[in-house]
Order: structure tokens, then sequence, then C-alpha cells
């Protein structure tokens, strides 16, 4: 190995160590860890095929990493290179071909350079290489090329979705029209659990918050007895208090030290809400945060509409808190994470935003898509978020205007879904009634009865889950959701197949509910999600009788048929007759019925009232 040889690999395992940006830009454009690491890599392997190819005129010996320095090719050298790039790529050398596009100067790489080196990657498996590589592809292409698009958005996904697709052999994740889907790779039958997911963010409701408490961490039901009888409970004798008390499992929900707002069940709990978010949002340290959790425990009737649902503005606060303490951590080198202090000792770096863009690709993912005009409808909770982040004491600076907290908001609308942990309120519930079945003897249910309020209201959170979000809706859904406690300490969701799925056939899930008419559906799936279903069963069902579901004829007009209403200009239309079996679709004769059957209606029909509408539905 000649002198030049030693020292470029020295800088190269110095800089895959360090990842020095100033050292970066001396090697030709190769400006991330993980790129370096591939080129060594490749390097270790070319170096190791030439020990038994000691006359081949490509030998990286003779063809040093010295020659990766920035100096430009002649035409002639630069095309023999192309050539050699492109018939190591031909001949499946994939090191062997990213290293030669490699060793092209950045500034000299061609369209097909480029798209070589990001094929080699995406097959070499280096995906956040191919993504870089397939946009300087596209930069370089200048023209809207779809079929590099394509290319990338592929890397972006595998880079994203890489780990999920490994531990799931059986799912793949595509694009169309619609985003991302994911697809089966194999048979899937119904019944079978297909994966499981655990939320990046999530919080809890803000209609079950005040009734239903439970760990803001894991969401395990935090049902004390006082929350149980409410009221009732300051009237109830103390000594059967007592007695309630005993029998009723064991929970002693914690409360975090400096503010009255969230409640966990274990000290472990506690900590992860705060090395993770509270400690930027709880009040004793930023005073603004006191109006937004004081907006989640009432529930805020006046604008219940946008947030009593899977979405909390909590789960907004939260993404962007966990945001900017990513930041702090990767700057500050994890120096913060277990401290409770909110010493900030130097403010970070204002003029890079390398770091924050970072932390801001965890959530990158999730599509946000909706009508940026409505956000003005609901300045208050804009204003309650600018007060809370564009602040000074905070550690770094993460402006949050009109058009950050629409995409934002957008985010969580498109992708929350509903889950809890399964030891629900109604679980603590049912096993108190039990305890007191099976080891009360001194008559204690029947002196409860006049209390007793019957069965509890569940905790419900909402979350955003990093592969559970990629799944599409269809009103007749292949695959629905359930919770699930993933792992002792962390509740998730469990994806389950419903009907039988062939290799190809999209996994997909209902949104909303399947018991409602078409029209209603795509009303609330066009409202709340931004899109209008051209799914199966949208494509085979109508809206209603005063047009024939098949050939579209509208129905006959006919007089009022109760001259005391009156519909305005609206003429009076004969309903056709309903398909009896689904009654979500009309036919104006036999023949369209038939017609419609084949077409596809047997496919979708069913008494749709009778199915589980609310296991999946966002
Ligand atoms: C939870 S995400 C589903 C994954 C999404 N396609 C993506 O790329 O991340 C929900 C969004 O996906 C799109 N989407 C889901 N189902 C759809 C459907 N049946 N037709 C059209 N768009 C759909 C809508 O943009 C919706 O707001």
């Amino acid at each position: 190995m000649s002198g030049d040889d030693i020292n470029a690999d020295r800088m190269l395992e110095a800089m895959a160590n360090n990842n020095q940006p100033s050292t970066i830009n001396q090697l030709n454009g190769c400006t991330s860890k993980e790129e370096l690491d591939l080129i060594m890599h490749i390097r270790r392997t070319i170096l190791h095929l030439d020990e038994d190819t000691t006359n081949d005129r490509s030998s990286p010996k003779k063809d040093t990493i010295s020659t990766t320095t920035a100096t430009s090719l002649s035409t002639a050298t630069l095309d023999f290179k192309i050539e050699r790039a492109k018939q190591k790529f031909a001949a499946g050398s994939l090191e062997e071909a990213f290293y030669e596009c490699w060793k092209i100067p950045q500034e000299q790489r061609t369209l097909e350079i480029w798209k070589i080196g990001g094929e080699c990657c995406k097959k070499l498996r280096v995906f956040a290489v191919a993504q870089r590589w397939f946009s300087e592809a596209i930069h370089v292409c200048r023209s809207n090329n779809t079929d590099l698009n394509v290319k990338l958005e592929q890397a972006r996904i595998a880079r994203f979705f890489n780990t999920y697709l490994t531990q799931y052999p059986m799912i793949d994740i595509r694009v169309d029209e619609r985003g991302k889907g994911i697809y089966a790779k194999r048979v899937i039958s119904p019944g079978e659990d297909i994966f499981t997911d655990i939320p990046l963010v999530h919080a809890q409701t803000v209609d079950t918050l005040s009734i239903s408490p439970a760990c803001a961490i894991c969401t395990t039901s935090l049902l004390t007895p006082a929350v149980y009888f409410e009221t009732t409970w300051s009237r109830i004798p103390e000594k059967l208090q007592r007695q309630i008390e005993e029998y009723w499992p064991h929970i002693t929900p914690i409360s975090c030290p400096y503010c009255p707002f969230e409640l966990y069940c274990s000290e472990a709990c506690r900590q992860q809400a705060w090395d993770n978010y509270h400690k930027i949002l709880c009040p004793s340290f930023n005073p603004e945060t006191t109006e937004l959790y004081q907006f989640c425990a009432n529930g805020q009737i006046i604008v219940r509409e946008t947030w009593n649902s899977i979405f909390s503005p909590m789960i907004l606060a939260k993404l962007i808190a966990m945001i900017i303490l990513n930041v702090v951590n990767s700057v500050q080198n994890g120096t913060t994470q277990n401290s409770i202090d909110l010493n900030y000792s130097h403010k970070l770096q204002q003029t890079d935003d390398g770091p924050l863009e970072q932390a801001k690709e965890i959530f990158s993912e999730f599509i946000s898509s909706g009508d940026a005009t409505y956000i003005r409808t609901i300045p208050r909770m804009l204003k309650i978020m600018k007060n809370i982040f564009n602040h000074s004491s905070m550690p770094i600076h993460y402006e949050i205007n009109e058009q950050e907290f629409t995409y934002r908001f957008y985010q969580i609308a498109c992708n929350a879904q509903s889950f809890s942990s399964p030891t629900y309120a109604t679980t603590i519930y049912t096993r108190f009634l039990s305890n007191i079945r099976q080891r009360d003897r001194t008559g204690l249910y029947q002196l409860l009865q006049t209390y007793l309020k019957g069965e509890p209201i569940d905790q419900v959170f909402g979350g955003l889950f990093p592969l559970q979000s990629s799944l599409n809706h269809s009103c007749d859904n292949s695959c629905e959701i359930m919770d699930c406690q993933v792992t002792p300490e962390v509740a998730g969701i469990k994806v389950r197949c419903k009907h039988q799925l062939k290799p190809g056939d999209e996994l997909t899930i209902n949104y909303v509910d399947l018991a409602l008419g078409r029209r209603a559906r795509r009303a609330m799936l066009k409202r709340a999600y931004n899109f209008w279903c051209e799914c199966q069963r949208c494509t085979f069902e109508g809206d209603d009788a005063y047009s024939c579901t098949e050939c579209k004829t509208l129905s006959p007009i006919i007089d009022n048929p109760n001259p005391n209403l009156t519909n305005g200009n609206i003429p009076y239309r004969k309903p056709f007759p309903a398909c009896s079996r689904c009654r979500n679709a009309w036919y104006c004769s036999p023949t369209c019925q038939k017609q419609a059957w084949k077409q596809g209606h047997k496919l979708i029909c069913r008494d749709w009232t009778k199915e589980r509408s609310s296991s999946s539905a966002n």
C-alpha cells in the first residue's frame, strides 16, 4: 500500500469515527457518516478483492483513494470512468460500481452516475446515501423526471421503514397517488396479527382526561375509588370507604412534583415524561403552558369539535417539545437527559439549523393534508402554541407561525390513531367487583348498591404510530386495529387481518364508521382527512334512492306527498327500490341491479350495520 493510501485510510477511519464536517468536504461531497461507512466498507471489500487480481488495471492499489480529491478529470478519463462504473453496475458488482461513481469528482458526476450510485446504495441497503444520490440526480436532471422521483421516494421510505420491513417481512410499503400504503408480500389469513406499533408521541383525549385518569406515558388506567364515585365519595361513610379501598386494585398515581397536571403510574414513567417533553411543558417552568393544560382538562366545549376526539392539542405541544429536547440532547450530548432542573447553561447555537432539521426528521413521514384556511377559525390554539414556544426561555428557537402550526395540525389530524393500554378503567372496576365477590364476607356488595354508578368510561389516547399511519382507508377494510400491550411497559396497537390477503393486496383500515351511508362517509373523510373516497365499496354503492346507482338515471318526479311541508324549488321524486341486503344501493330496474351485481356490487354487499365499526375509526 502506498503512503497516499495509508494517509487516505487514516483520514477515512478518523472521519468515520468523528464525522467532522470540515474534513468531509475534502472527500468529494461525501456528506454523512453513513456514506463514509459505506465507502469504508467498499474500500475494504475492494482491497480484499485486489489481493487476488494484482494485474487488474482497475485495482484500487493503483487507483488509490487519494485520487478522490476534487481535481477535475479530463474528458477522456471521465468517459473511461463512467464506462467502467456502468460495466461494474451491469455486472452486478455493486460495491465496486459505487466506488467508481464516488471517485468521480462531485461536479463532474453526470445524471447517469448519480443514478447508478443511488441504485448501488439502494441495493446495498444504505438508504440514506441512496436518497442523497437520487436527489442529486434530480438536481442534475432539472426537468421533472417521474422515474427519478419514484426512486427517491422509494429510497426515502426504505430508509425510514427499513427496520420495520426487516422485522415484518410479510409487508411492503409502496407509494401511489394517495401517498404511502402497506401491501401484503405473502398470503395473510383472517385473524393473523400482522404487526404491532408503538406511538412516537401521544396524549389522552380531552373528553376522557378528567373522567378517566390514566398514566400519561404507559396509558394504564389510574382510576381510583374517589374518581369513580365522584361527588358521592364524600357522602360514603368512612368505614365503607376503607372497605372499598381494600378491594379496589392497588393504584397509587404519582404526579409531577412541580405541577398537578400530569399523572403517572410509576417513577419510571414520570422520569420518561420529564425527559421526553414535560421539562419543556411543565407550567412551573413555562407558565404559558398552564392555559393549554387547563384547556385540555376542561374539555373546552366551545372548540370541542376540533379537539375532543383522538386529537388533543397536547399531542401537538408534546411533538414540538420532543423535537426541541432532541436537539438539546444531541447538541449537549445527553447531559440534560436525566437532570430535573432546567439549567440550559448556554443557549444553543441559533445559527446552525442542522440539529433542528435532523430532529424534525423523526416526524417527517407523517403526511399533512388539509384546508389551510380552517386554521384561521381556531386562532386561540395558535396563540397558545406561539406563547408556549416563541419564548425567550426556550433552549432553542423553534418558530411557531401559522404555516408551521397548520402543517403540524394536519399531520396529527390525518394520522392520529386512538388506543390505550388494555388495563382500562373498566378492567379496574371489574377487578374490584370480582375481588368483592370472591373475598367479601360482610355483604359489602349489597351495601354498595346505592353508590355504584355502573361501568366507568375508559381512558382513550391518540397517538402517532410510524408504521400504522401508513395504512390507507377503505370502507371495506381488510385489517383492523386493536389495543395491545406491546411490551410489559409500553402500550400500543396491533394490526390484525380481517379478510384474506394475497401477495400485492393492500392492507387497509376504516377511518370512519362503516355503518354510515356513502354520502356521510365521504363527507367525513373529506373533512377530517382531505380525500374523496373511491374505494370498491364507494364505487358500488349509491348516495340515495333518487338516482339509479348503476345507470345514474334520476327517479321520476312526483307531486309533493305532504303539501303541508315545502321543499323549496327542489322537485319531489319517487324513491327507487333499495338492494334488500345492504340497503346501500338503489336501482331503476332489475336489469340495472343484475348488471351492478356482476360489475362488483356482490363483492361489497352485506349488512354493514353488523360490522364492528369502531375498532379502527381513527
Ligand atoms: C393515515 S394517512 C395514510 C397513509 C398516507 N397515504 C401516507 O402517505 O402517509 C391518511 C392520509 O392518507 C391519504 N389516504 C388514506 N386513505 C385514502 C384513500 N382511500 N384514498 C385517498 N387518499 C387516502 C389521505 O391523504 C389521508 O389524509
